[in-house]
């Protein structure tokens, strides 16, 4: 196996009574761009700032292609990072912020690669109008492109980047979502995106990391981490609306009551099977994978009756809320199909048996579910 760009094995790091990192373990792989989503408090700036250097974890430790880094300055580790919170010149040109960091000995660049990097790096985040203006005279949004532009104008072997989109809003953070990726130095080189923004994750990770509470609880490719979640944890991270998860019992035969209904489940027999019937367990069920009316001809199909408690429309979409015993269930619907619910009307709902993921239930201490594979 090659070695990873990036890689930490058990770092734990506490401040005081604090723990922000439990144990953590990540492998970035050389010219992956990874996205670390987790929610405010998990751990990800901390995560950051151990691989550059700036905390010291008490223990584990963080090796950079394959070397180890305790006791490297973060100086010296080759890594170039960008914090939410940015230090910029505010008195200096947009400009001479990108440029400065390329007149230090260590990435002393020939002038005109300088300005041909400096150039196309400022173009693709939006802002080569702005370069003649002092810093201290930009929005908040366009601050905080140039401070990202001054951690990708240095030649790094790694990009970790914290957040680097917050400022900046709906619509702009989607175009520069796409063209983050479009810039040659971020496609050639290594990079740790920290992200609290599910979209964000999918959108731009090679491969994703969640993490809850200091430690990584699933990596994988998004495929793996919308079909495959580790659990109710992963599986409730990504998706809006979220995922339904109705809790139920397993039957003796191997079926699941919920709601005073009874599913196969032909696509996780075997997952069914291997737990023992009385026990406690929920379906997940994505909002997209449910839809009015029923089945129709033709294999497959499980069908569920309910009543609309609330519909919500979302742009082209809209979102139907059905009332399923004590349960609700959320569906996302085109608009034209939810024309005329009315609240209390009997709805019939379909979902496809290959869509549904069985997890254990959720622990009295709120521990997470884990997802049954049999
Ligand atoms: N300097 C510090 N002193 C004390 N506690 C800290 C310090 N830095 C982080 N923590 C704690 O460590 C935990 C992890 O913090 P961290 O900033 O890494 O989380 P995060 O996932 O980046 O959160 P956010 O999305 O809110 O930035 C939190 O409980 C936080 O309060």
């Amino acid at each position: 196996m090659s070695t990873a760009a990036i890689s930490l094995r058990g770092i734990h790091k506490t401040y005081g009574k604090n723990i922000a990192l439990d144990g953590l373990d990540l492998d970035v792989g050389e010219g992956e761009f990874f996205c670390l989503l987790g929610p405010s408090g998990a751990g990800k700036t901390t995560t950051l700032k151990t691989v550059a250097g700036l905390e010291e974890p008490q223990s584990g430790t963080v090796s950079l292609d394959g070397t180890d880094m305790t006791g490297v300055e973060p100086y010296d580790r080759g890594v170039a990072m960008c914090f939410e919170s940015y230090a910029l010149y505010p008195h200096r040109s947009a400009y001479d912020n990108l440029a400065s960091p390329l007149r230090s000995p260590r990435y002393k660049l020939p002038a005109a690669e300088a300005r041909e990097r400096i150039g196309e790096i400022a173009e693709l985040l939006g802002i080569g109008a702005l370069l003649e203006r002092p810093v201290g005279a930009l929005s908040n949004g366009q601050r905080q492109r140039v401070a990202l532009g001054r951690v990708l104008v240095r030649p790094a072997r790694a990009f970790l980047l914290d957040e680097p989109l917050s400022h900046l809003d709906a619509k702009l953070r989607q175009a520069m979502r796409a063209e983050l990726k479009a810039i040659g130095a971020v496609r050639r080189t290594t990079t740790l995106y920290v992200t609290h923004d599910s979209v964000e994750a999918l959108a731009l990770g090679d491969r994703i990391g969640v993490i809850r509470e200091g430690r990584i609880v699933q990596t994988g490719t998004r495929e793996e981490i919308w079909h495959q979640p580790y659990d109710t944890f992963v599986a409730r991270s990504f998706g809006r609306p979220r995922i339904n998860l109705l809790p139920g019992t397993v039957t003796a035969h191997g079926t699941f009551l919920s709601a005073d209904r009874f599913f196969e489940i032909p696509s996780a027999p075997a997952a069914v099977r291997s737990v023992a019937p009385g026990t406690p367990v929920q379906i997940g069920v994505r909002p997209r994978d449910l839809s009015l009316g029923s089945a129709g001809p033709g294999p497959g199909g499980i069908e569920l009756m309910g009543t609309v408690y609330i519909t919500e429309v979302l742009g082209r979409a809209t979102e139907v809320t059905v009332r399923l015993g004590a349960q609700h269930l959320s569906l996302v619907v085109p608009r034209a199909d939810a024309a005329g619910l009315r609240p209390d009307a009997p709805v019939r709902l379909t979902v496809r048996p290959e869509s549904l993921l069985l997890f254990e239930a959720d622990g009295a201490d709120g521990e997470p579910g884990r997802r049954i594979t049999g």
